[in-house]
């Protein structure tokens, strides 16, 4: 349904002091591709400032990309224009991981989940207040939220809130940026739930953002891991996490304290930090924390090739098993 295709993303950026330096160029995304089936979930993880949210942003066009493709059902969403544009934005939706950031505080939940079905012109005005009791009935809210604030909700709640608005537009894919991130344990295990069953019931496809790889074990089908601005390794989730083929996963995967697929599985704190994406490594951008790295590594840069059935690698070593 989504198909990505070498997404390049910059940003200028002005550095030194009072940002009176020269300006430069962030490579945010360089080169991303990936595809996304309708009603699967994929995640997409990695390390702080690896371009997991520019990746979503630059698809949903809230910030332009610099090159690739992303076709959406065949239709091209970086060249789509005016009434075009509206109506693909529609399908594809985003939930942010902090809701209360991105509800409105001064209005009532009633005109926030009315205001993109007016944007979209989705049904007649009569009809919304039937279609938000339902909307939030479906997300486990009460009728009565409709006339409250987002300050009267707890944060499992305001989420719910922040789903329900994504629904409103009836999406085919959602971007899922960190939903659950900023919630606790037992939040986060309902807002799971609750996003499964919409994927099972809407069959709603979705890229689920995430640092969290026990969330992501539990939520997705298959994962695309990222590091500076690439993916790195993409595979089924179980057999990726498990069974890690890039030395970058298998670092990420290390924290797993026990086998035990319950326990909360969180990214190893990897040895130094991601090199800075002003200035990345040359080859692969892993390889001066690679425990593995050749000099090829420090001049070629691997391409993600298919190594097993549905598993891909961009890493050198692959070429030697
Ligand atoms: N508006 C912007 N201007 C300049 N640089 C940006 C901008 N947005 C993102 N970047 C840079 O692009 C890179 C990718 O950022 P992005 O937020 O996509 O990473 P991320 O993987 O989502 O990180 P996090 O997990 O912290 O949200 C980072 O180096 C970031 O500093």
């Amino acid at each position: 349904m989504l198909a990505v295709k070498d997404l390049v993303k910059t940003f200028p950026v002005r550095g030194g002091f009072a940002l009176s330096g020269p300006v430069q160029t962030v490579k945010a995304l360089d080169g991303v591709s990936f595809d996304v089936a309708r009603g699967e979930a994929l995640g997409l993880v990695g390390e702080s400032g690896c371009g997991k949210s520019t990746t979503a942003r630059t698809i949903l066009r809230l910030t332009e990309p610099n090159g690739g493709e992303a076709l959406f059902d065949g239709a091209d969403l970086f060249k789509a224009t005016g009434a075009d544009l509206r109506r693909l934005r529609r399908r594809l939706q985003i939930v942010f991981q902090d809701p209360y950031a991105s509800l409105n505080p001064r209005r009532r939940i009633g005109d926030t989940l009315a205001e993109p079905m007016k944007v979209h012109g989705i049904a007649s005005a009569r009809e919304w207040p039937d279609r938000i009791r339902a909307l939030l009935a479906e997300v486990g809210l009460p009728p009565e939220a409709v006339h409250k604030y987002p300050h009267e909700f707890s944060g499992g709640q305001r989420q719910r809130i922040g789903i329900a608005r994504a629904l409103t537009v009836g999406p085919e894919l959602l971007f899922l940026d960190e939903p659950v991130s900023a919630l606790d344990v037992s939040v986060q295990a309902q807002v799971l739930v609750l996003l499964n069953r919409l994927r099972e019931t809407r069959n709603l496809a979705s890229v689920f953002i995430s640092h969290d790889l026990g969330v992501v074990r539990y939520f997705c089908q298959r994962v695309c891991v990222m590091y500076l601005g690439r993916i790195v390794e993409e595979g089924p989730a179980e057999a990726l996490l498990d069974e890690p083929l890039h030395p970058y996963t298998q670092a990420l995967r290390a924290a797993t304290p026990t086998p035990d697929p319950k326990q909360k599985v969180t990214m190893a704190r990897l040895e130094g930090d991601p090199a800075s994406p002003l200035n990345p490594p040359s080859g692969c951008h892993f390889h001066p924390r690679c425990p593995h790295a050749m000099e090829r590594c420090k001049a070629e840069i691997p391409l993600l090739k298919q190594v097993a059935p549905g598993r891909k690698v961009a890493c050198h070593l692959m070429d030697q098993r």
